[in-house]
């Protein structure tokens, strides 16, 4: 990533900026990229900002790895995160675990963003996350996110891309699914036709819908259109709201809301079957709104 775009990327209202060590960098430009990326940390973050600011380092099977954590976790200003592309067993995090150890003093802690992208590192998934959350219990890490890796997913297992995205359903359903169950935040596929603005739309639209924390993006332009499709609609809102407020007023009266009709712990509102769980849903909402305040 050249400083003019990493610059360009500071100034945007993104979650986290990736400074790319890996495969956006031709392997002749690897060192250049290291001398960029230290640069930008040492000038620190643009005032204001409250933009993650991460580094995505080569493999570990690559052996570039231990060069780029050296360099981004030297100096006075360390990056927020490491984004670790290609991880594939609990053998990476430990070797990552005991890079932290020598490079990560005091009490500093590195948020540690996984990236799963080939067959092994699926079938492995739980291992990876078990050893993630064990490990970062003795090492100056937090792991906080998965990140569906689905082009070198699909070049890993020989899949074609198809408009449906048919070939990678079970692997998005599965990353979405383990990162759950560890607490860990679930980031969705890169869209890369980035002129395509539509059907970017769509395609953040069905992640957010599957549960996806939120999505890669690789140019500026795509950076609304996922951020609209992460946030609730007002329609949702509106929704969550109605039910929340009425759910609370029930609970101080004790008595049934008007349109409300209790069949064994169930309520109807709005013409749908209401419980616990849709009462959660509700509740992830309302969440999420604030989130975007
Ligand atoms: C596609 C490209 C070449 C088109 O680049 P371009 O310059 O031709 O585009 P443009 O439309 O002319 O750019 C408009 C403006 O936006 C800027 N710009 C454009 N892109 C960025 C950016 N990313 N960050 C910050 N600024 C950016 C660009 O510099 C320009 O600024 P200006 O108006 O001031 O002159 C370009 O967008 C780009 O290089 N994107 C990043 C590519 C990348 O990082 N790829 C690796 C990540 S995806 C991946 O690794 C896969 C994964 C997960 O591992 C797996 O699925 O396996
Ligand atoms: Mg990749």
């Amino acid at each position: 990533m050249i400083l003019k775009k990493i610059t360009k990327a500071l100034t945007l209202d993104v979650d986290c900026v990736a400074l790319d060590c890996e495969d956006g960098v031709a392997i002749n430009r690897k060192e250049q990229a290291r001398a960029t990326i230290r640069g930008v940390l040492d000038k620190g973050r643009p005032d204001q900002s409250k933009t993650d600011l991460g580094v995505r380092v080569n493999s570990i099977d690559s052996g570039l790895c231990h060069s780029d954590l050296e360099s981004c976790l030297s100096g006075n200003n360390l990056p927020d995160t490491i984004l670790l592309p290609k991880v594939e067993s609990s053998e990476h995090l430990k070797w990552f675990a005991d890079e932290i150890s020598h490079l990560v003093k005091n009490d500093n802690k590195i948020n540690l963003i996984i990236f799963i992208e080939s067959a092994m590192a699926f079938v492995n998934l739980v291992d990876i996350c078990k050893s993630a959350v064990q490990l970062s219990k003795r090492f100056n890490f937090v792991p906080t996110t998965l990140v569906f890796g689905s082009d070198d997913f699909c070049a890993n297992i020989g899949a074609t891309r198809t408009s449906n995205s048919i070939e990678i359903l079970h692997a998005r359903q599965k990353l979405v699914l383990t990162a759950k169950a560890f607490n860990l935040q679930a980031i969705d596929m890169v869209y890369i036709q980035y002129k395509d603005l539509d059907g970017l739309k769509a395609q953040s639209e069905e992640g957010m819908r599957m549960g996806y924390t939120g999505k890669q993006v690789i140019h500026p332009g795509q950076v609304p259109v996922v951020q609209e499709a992460f946030l609730p609609t007002k329609t949702q809102i509106d929704w969550a709201q109605g039910l929340l407020r009425s759910f609370e007023e029930h609970q101080k009266t004790g008595k049934v809301p008007e349109k409300w009709l209790i069949i064994l712990g169930a309520f109807a509102y709005r013409g749908s079957m209401i419980d616990m769980p849709t009462m959660k849903q509700a509740q992830n909402i309302m969440k999420l709104a604030k989130l975007s305040k």
